[in-house]
């Protein structure tokens, strides 16, 4: 069992490659996940892996933590061979990889999720657990890690998390850490922080494969950018050579394909148009004070705010997730019962889930049976689900949010996490609702597929429905006919088409009203902060 380490950060004097992948091949069934693919990454380096839902990219995580065994290809981590398959304490002194979901325990401390399995020399020993704070303090202070070893690691935020996990992934040796898309549950200042800390590692010599779809971070914080596409390695170039549009370019391989800065036609939802999602004095203490917002037939607003809002928990209380203190809420005209589920779905609310893996999927079930569980009336007479009818359905989803599997059979586990995403908004979408509440509902999905996703919202609103899409992502917030900013429980402002980066950003941090022109820092993907 390995000791912890605490080797201190050396500067990046030797040149061999922290990772040198070559001719990757993996197959499942008769997927071909990669083929021939290959990477390298330098010493202290901060290199960006892109590419479409569904290119490869999670495999070779997979396979360069250890986890799977490629089909063929050569891996040198730090110029030596791999370890043996299954050798997990020198896997990780290696690499180590940071997911979007955490790995941590919550319900024990930082201490202890830092010196999980190897808490004392000996298994007969007991654990001394003032010498394990301690120990941890030393950890946490060595990679300038401000967290308490004695805090619950539940109650730490989702970048402290992530901290505690790279101290721990630092500790057992690794100079090497993967993020797989660290900023999915962040909001700005967390983006921030987190930067700020890579920055910090790297310059003492830390090199980091960062896997994200907002292209904006990759340009932010890498210095090189490898392309991955259908499984094969498309390019490895510096990021100050490679322009958006062409970084996009590799990744569809059409070109001028555009990435959403052209924005959305505008539409005009008419003057008239009867509200169908209505919410008056709505209150849920601890979440939100006093909330009153009509959507109305053809309309798409956006719910913006940043992860204490509120904004999450309103949107979650519309599809019957919580029960209000106070306030009503109707749905074409016919109020509904709070803290109900199946009175909001009843009355026609769908919901994109925040967290598709804890509210949305089943996912040792299939494709087909994910995408219907909220119609399984529909799919035979008298409460009998006909198999045919469900794979029919489930066919039209798939064809409708072009989502990438190998048929309906298939267990959503097998899909790509963008594709996940994407039968989860199936499934919101198969009832055909008047009322759509999707929670970031692009979280995953890679660029072009987000732009499909939104038009899909997009179509429900000119169908008659209503929309609310709960987001701090300015791209999904930018596809909206108006948007709503909420700050510490209460509605902040509102925006009509036209507004800036700057102006909605403002509104979410508390500093300004609607459409007040503002001096802020903003991101095209995100919401930042000055
Ligand atoms: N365990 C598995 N069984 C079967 N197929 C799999 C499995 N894991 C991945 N695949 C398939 O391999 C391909 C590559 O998937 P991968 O998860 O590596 O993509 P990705 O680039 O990480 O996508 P995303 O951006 O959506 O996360 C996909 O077609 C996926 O369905």
């Amino acid at each position: 069992m390995a000791d912890t380490v605490t080797a201190p950060l050396a500067g990046a004097a030797d040149p061999t490659p922290v990772v040198e992948a070559t001719g990757i091949t993996k197959r499942f069934g008769a997927t071909v996940a990669l083929h021939d693919a290959r990477i390298t990454v330098a010493p202290g380096e901060s290199h960006a892996l892109v590419g479409r839902n569904g290119a490869g990219k999670s495999t070779l995580v997979s396979i360069l933590t250890g986890i799977q065994q490629p089909d063929s290809g050569t891996l040198l981590l730090s110029g030596s061979p791999a370890p043996a398959f299954g050798d997990t304490d020198a896997w990780r002194s290696r690499v180590a990889c940071v997911y979007q979901r955490s790995t941590v325990i919550g319900e024990l401390t930082v201490a202890e999720n830092l010196f999980l399995g190897r808490q004392s020399q000996s298994a007969l020993r007991p654990i001394r657990w003032k010498e394990l704070r301690r120990r941890a303090a030393d950890l946490l202070a060595e990679y300038r890690v401000e967290v308490d070893p004695a805090a619950r690691a539940q109650d730490l935020t989702v970048e402290q998390r992530q901290f505690v996990e790279i101290a721990r992934a630092l500790s057992f040796g690794s100079r090497f850490i993967i993020l797989d898309e660290p900023t999915a549950k962040l909001d700005a200042r967390g983006i921030d922080r987190l930067f700020t800390k890579l920055r910090q590692l790297q310059e003492q010599g830390v090199a980091f494969l960062f896997i994200s779809h907002h292209l904006q971070e990759v340009y932010d914080l890498c210095s090189s950018v490898t392309v991955y596409r259908d499984a094969r390695h498309i390019l490895t170039a510096p990021v100050a050579e490679l322009g958006h549009e062409a970084l996009v370019e590799a990744m569809t391989g059409e070109s001028g394909s555009g990435s959403g800065s052209s924005g959305p036609t505008r539409r005009t939802v008419a003057a008239d148009a009867p509200g169908v999602l209505e919410i008056s004095g709505l209150e849920l203490p601890g979440a939100y004070t006093e909330v009153s917002l009509t959507v109305r037939s053809g309309e798409v607003v956006g719910l913006a705010g940043a992860t204490a809002s509120g904004n999450v928990r309103l949107g979650e209380t519309v599809a019957g997730l919580h029960r209000p203190q106070a306030g009503r809420i109707t749905v074409a005209g016919r109020e509904l019962r709070t803290g109900d589920v199946p009175s909001a779905l009843a009355a026609g609310v769908g919901l994109v889930p925040e967290d598709r893996h804890l509210q949305g999927l089943v996912t040792e079930r299939s494709v087909a049976e994910n995408a219907t569980l909220t119609v399984t009336d529909q799919l035979g007479p008298y409460g009998t689900v006909l198999p045919s009818r469900t794979r029919a359905f489930a066919q039209r989803m798939i064809e409708d949010l072009d989502i990438k599997t190998p048929g309906a059979a298939t267990p959503v586990s097998a899909l790509s996490g963008g594709n996940q995403q994407k039968v989860v908004v199936a499934r919101a979408l198969a009832t055909r609702p008047r009322v759509v509440v999707a929670i970031r509902p692009t979280n995953g999905v890679d660029v072009k597929s987000k732009e499909f996703l939104l038009d899909r919202f997009q179509q429900v609103a000119d169908d008659g429905g209503a929309v609310l899409i709960v987001s701090d992502e300015l791209d999904d917030l930018r596809s909206c006919d108006r948007v709503v900013a909420m700050f510490h429980g209460r509605t902040a402002g509102e925006f009509q088409p036209g507004w800036t980066d700057e102006q909605l950003v403002a509104a979410m941090e508390g500093m300004a009203g609607p459409q007040d022109p503002h001096k802020v820092k903003g991101t095209p993907s995100h919401a930042s902060h000055d």
